[in-house]
This record gives C-alpha cells, structure tokens and sequence, in this order.
C-alpha cells in the first residue's frame, strides 16, 4: 500500500481521501529540515503547502519518493529540476486557492486605502482618533496588475466592480485576453508610472525576483500603495522601506516576506504597512478545495498512475492510465531496443503511433521510449526527466500520429536517427496487452521481449542457424526463443533470439566471426 506524508497543515479532508483510496497517511508538521530528511525515505508521497522546504537534500534521502503534491499554486518551496532528475513528480492545485487569494488582495486594498488595521487599534485603546485617519478612494483609481494570470484577473475584475481603471503588466497576457478581462495592457514602466496601487500576482522565479526594488519604486507615483499577496522574494524590502520613510509609497500591505515565517522584519512596526502571516490562502473553502484535490491527484498517481497538474510531467487521465499501462511497457522496451543499438549519437527520435494507440495521450508514451532510449547513456534517466534531458541534449523528438490503422490494429514506430543513418523499430500489443516486437527495420518479425537477447544482423545463407545454435551451446548458453525475419530470400535478414543468461564478450566476439554475421549485439532488458 503506498504511503504518504502530510507535514504541512492540511484540511482533514485530505486524511480521509487517502484512506478512502487505499493510501496509508501520516500527519507530521512542524518538522524540522534534518528530520524530514531522517523519515522521508519511507514515503511515496509528500503532501505540503508553503512552510516544508523539498530542498534537494531532501530529495536526495527520498529514495521511495514518487510524488510532491502542494495543496496550493506556488512551488517555489520546491526544488523542481531535483525532482525531476530523481523521476519524482509535483503537482500543484492551479485553482484551488486563486479566489481566496484574489479576495486577500482586494481586501488588503481596503485596509491600505482607509488605514482598517490602525484605526480599529485606536479606537479599540479607547482613543476616537476620528481626525487622523483620512482615506482615500478606490473609483476611478488606477490599479496595476502585475503578473495576470488566475489570481491577478480575478483581482482585476473585482477591482473594474468597484469601478476601478485596471492597467496589467504580464508579457505573457495577450491583447485578446486583456480586452475579455477589460483591462489595458502595458509594459512595465508604463504601469510603475500611471497606479495609484500595485499588486503583485507573479509566480517567484529569477525572473521575477527582485521585481521591485529602488529602481522600479523610483518610476512609481508619489504617494503609490503596494500590496503584496504573491511572493515576498518579489520585493527588494529594505528598498520598500526606505520608500515608505521618504514618504514615496504611501503604504504597503504584505502578506508574504522575504523569509518565512517572518518574526522579524525590517518592514515591522511602520505605521504606513500592513501584514498579515501569508493568509492569502487561508479560508475555509480554498482549504478544503487544495487538501481535496491534492490528495486526489496524489492517491490517483500513487494508486493508478493518472497525472494532473503535474509541473514537471505530461498529464494522464484516470481513464487513460489503465488503457496507457500496457503500452507503457511497449514504449519503454522499443526505446530501450532502439538505444541498445544505436552506437553514434542521437540527432532526432521520432515516434509514430498508428490505429488504437493513436486516440490516446501518447505524450507519456513519448517519454517513456525516450526514457528506454536514454538509459543505456545514462543511468539516472527516468519518465520524468527523460524529455529534459533529450532536450538538452539537442535531440530532436517528433510525434506523428494516424488513427487508422494498417496491418496491426495498434502500432507503435521508433525511429531514431544518428549522424550516421536512421533505424526504426516497431511494436503492437497482442491479445490489447502483450507487447510484441513486429519489425526491426525493414524486416518483420514477431518476437516477444525478454530479460537477456541476442540481435544478430545476418546474410541469409543456409547454415547460420546451424553455426550459431552450436556457437551458443559450446558456450553453455540455453536458448528460450528464436526468431527469423528477412526481406525476401538470400536478403537482409535478422535473427533475434532470448537465452536464459546474459551473454558474455567472448561469446559474442565468437558469434560475430561466424560467417553470414555482419553484426551481433547482446541486449539486456
Ligand atoms: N499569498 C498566498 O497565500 C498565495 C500566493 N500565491 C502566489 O500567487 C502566484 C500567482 O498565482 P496564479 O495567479 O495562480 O498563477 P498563474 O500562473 O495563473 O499567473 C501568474 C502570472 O504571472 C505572469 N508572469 C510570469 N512572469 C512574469 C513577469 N516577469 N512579469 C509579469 N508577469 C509575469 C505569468 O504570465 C502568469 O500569467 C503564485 O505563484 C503564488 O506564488 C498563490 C496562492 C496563495
Ligand atoms: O498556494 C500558494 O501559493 C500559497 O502561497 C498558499 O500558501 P499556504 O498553502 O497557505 O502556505
């Protein structure tokens, strides 16, 4: 049964959904680095929001890990290229959380507009301070988005509710988009310039680090408010501090610092800033609505192999997986094949997916052959990180799909090319669900894989067989399996056998000197 681990507060309802879907749960929060390292081996799955740091120090100690599940949107906690690397995937709830964050914001925009926290702290010390506190309004003011994905259109939105001019600042906003949302789009300066309040609902990434700093808070207005409810890495915040004492920036609402949990911050204790302890998310209904989803993507990983909202991997349905599964292991043993005799470098694998197979996902199938092409190079390779690593290595990878199908009901065609030539190889399910090797190039065959193989490209001449059977039993080799594919008689012909133990050098550079042999290569699966 696989095993999860929450170590950040989730809603209960997450306990009960792993149990329902035969998922055995732990619940330790609070942990400490060191002892999420100490325990971590144990587990498939982690489940966490934003306090538990997967480091790669962690990763590296989560030898069963399968699957992160971050019951909310941002991942930063998370380091994703080790993740990947060790074949674990993450998965978020994109949706879970963003109008309860987006609510945060609007509601850190009053706050900061009519000064709610500190007025409501005089009054409460009995001091009716009715003179000092003097707001300003919200219509017809300018608010700047940036970053106008989920979180900041529902934002902008509520914000063109209150009769507010929106202007958004996002390069990846089209002006379709913005024009559906009602919100004008501009670059970055030009919205520095032109709001009276910022808001930040960018992702934290290197591209967004820093965002506001001296410089940007320089092209601001006189007398901006800043309200921050996305990362607190997005803020320079000595630099906003040193705003808000020049009275540059008339105010700032934070939820989210630099280093968390902020105890104690530089931005403290200033009369023109509000904080909160990174609430955004924090209702009843995005708790439920992030503990619910991320425990069902991650017992539905764990339990049937479907991918949801995963950021480092090609999604798979629930229904998909079960029709995926046996072509899964196909994939990953044509590409294997494939890699084992492929001796120059790899310049492009194209795989081409006729009849049944073709009106499924084929993306996971893609990578499990890319996985089964890579691991002969190298040993860490796995479903995940294979097309990574493919593309870093500049290997170029095409899809082709027709959905009719040929000679076989459901095909699946690898071909990989080299500096040198191409080679293809090509494979069916037999019965829906036994994978069999039906061509190895331009010559059919029909051999089931097996754990030890010999692949032998031979003339066809009378006498091979003869040679090769006492080449291999001379050698105590005992045969499982044989197979003979030609073109046509006296061509091209392969002969693919299975023997029931790896076969060593010296048997194969016998093999090889056999006449008839132009090339011979033990493979193991
Ligand atoms: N305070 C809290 O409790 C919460 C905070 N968040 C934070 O909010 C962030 C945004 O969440 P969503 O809107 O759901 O994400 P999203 O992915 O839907 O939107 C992010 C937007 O930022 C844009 N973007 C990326 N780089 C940019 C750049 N350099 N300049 C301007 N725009 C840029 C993207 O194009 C995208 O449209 C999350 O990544 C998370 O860090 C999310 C939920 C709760
Ligand atoms: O979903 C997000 O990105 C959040 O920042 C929410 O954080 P939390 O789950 O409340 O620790």
């Amino acid at each position: 049964m696989p095993k999860v681990l929450i170590s950040d507060s989730l809603s209960p309802r997450a306990v009960e959904i792993f149990r329902e879907r035969g998922v055995e749960v732990d619940v330790k929060t609070g942990l400490k680095p060191e002892d999420l390292k100490a325990i971590i081996g144990e587990y498939d799955g982690l489940a966490i929001r934003s306090a538990t740091k997967v480091t790669k120090d962690v990763l590296a100690a989560a030898s069963r890990l399968k699957v992160v599940g971050r019951a909310g949107i941002g991942v930063d906690n998370v380091d994703i290229p080790a993740a990947t690397s060790r074949g674990v995937v993450v998965m978020n709830t994109p949706f879970g959380n963003s109008i309860t964050t987006a609510e945060h914001a609007i509601a850190m925009m009053f706050a900061l507009a009519r000064e709610i926290p500190a007025a409501n702290a005089s009054t409460q010390a009995g001091k009716w301070e009715k003179n000092r506190f003097m707001g300003v309004e919200l219509t017809a003011k300018v608010l700047g988005v940036v970053g106008c994905g989920n979180i900041g259109s529902i934002v902008a939105d509520r914000a063109l509710g209150l009769k507010m001019r929106v202007v958004a600042y996002d390069p990846f906003l089209s002006h379709e988009r913005a024009v559906d949302l009602g919100v004008e789009k501009v670059e970055l300066d030009e919205l520095l310039a032109r709001a009276d309040f910022i808001t930040l609902h960018t992702p934290l990434t290197d591209g967004t680090r820093n965002l506001i700093n001296a410089e940007s808070l320089a092209k601001t207005r006189k007398g901006v408010r800043i309200i921050n409810c996305a990362r607190g890495g997005l803020i320079v915040e000595e630099d906003l501090k040193a705003a808000l004492e020049s009275g540059h920036v008339a105010g700032a609402a934070l939820d989210v610092f630099a280093s968390e949990p902020a105890k104690d911050n530089a931005l403290f204790g200033m009369d023109q800033v509000i904080c909160t302890p990174h609430l955004g998310a924090s209702t009843t209904e995005a708790q439920e609505n992030v503990a619910l989803q991320v425990a069902e993507q991650m017992a539905d990983y764990l339990v049937s192999g479907a991918v949801v909202n995963a950021l480092n991997m090609a999604s798979v349905s629930a229904e998909d997986a079960p029709k995926l599964r046996p072509y899964m292991a196909l994939a990953e043993q044509l590409g294997s094949f494939a890699g084992q005799i492929t001796e120059s470098g790899l310049k492009g694998v194209t795989v081409e997916y006729e009849g049944h197979v073709a009106e499924l996902n084929t993306r996971p199938l893609t990578a499990l052959v890319l996985m089964g092409l890579l691991r002969p190079l190298l040993n860490s390779v796995n479903m995940v990180n294979a097309p990574v690593i493919a593309r870093e290595r500049d290997i170029e990878i095409a899809e082709t799909k027709r959905e009719r199908a040929s000679d076989y009901q459901t095909l699946i065609r690898v071909i990989v090319e080299t500096e040198h030539r191409a080679r293809s190889l090509t494979g069916t399910l037999f019965g829906g669900e036994k994978p069999r090797l039906v061509g190895i190039e331009d010559v059919p065959i029909e051999a089931e894989v097996s754990s030890h193989m010999l692949f032998i490209r031979n003339e066809d001449k009378p006498g091979f067989i003869g040679h090769l059977g006492t080449t291999l039993g001379d050698a105590g080799v005992n045969v499982a399996t044989f197979h003979l594919g030609r073109t046509a008689p006296g061509e091209n012909a392969i002969a693919l056998v299975s023997v029931d133990q790896p076969i060593s050098d010296e048997v194969l550079r016998k093999i090889e000197a056999l006449p008839s042999v132009v090339r011979a290569k033990a493979l193991s699966f």
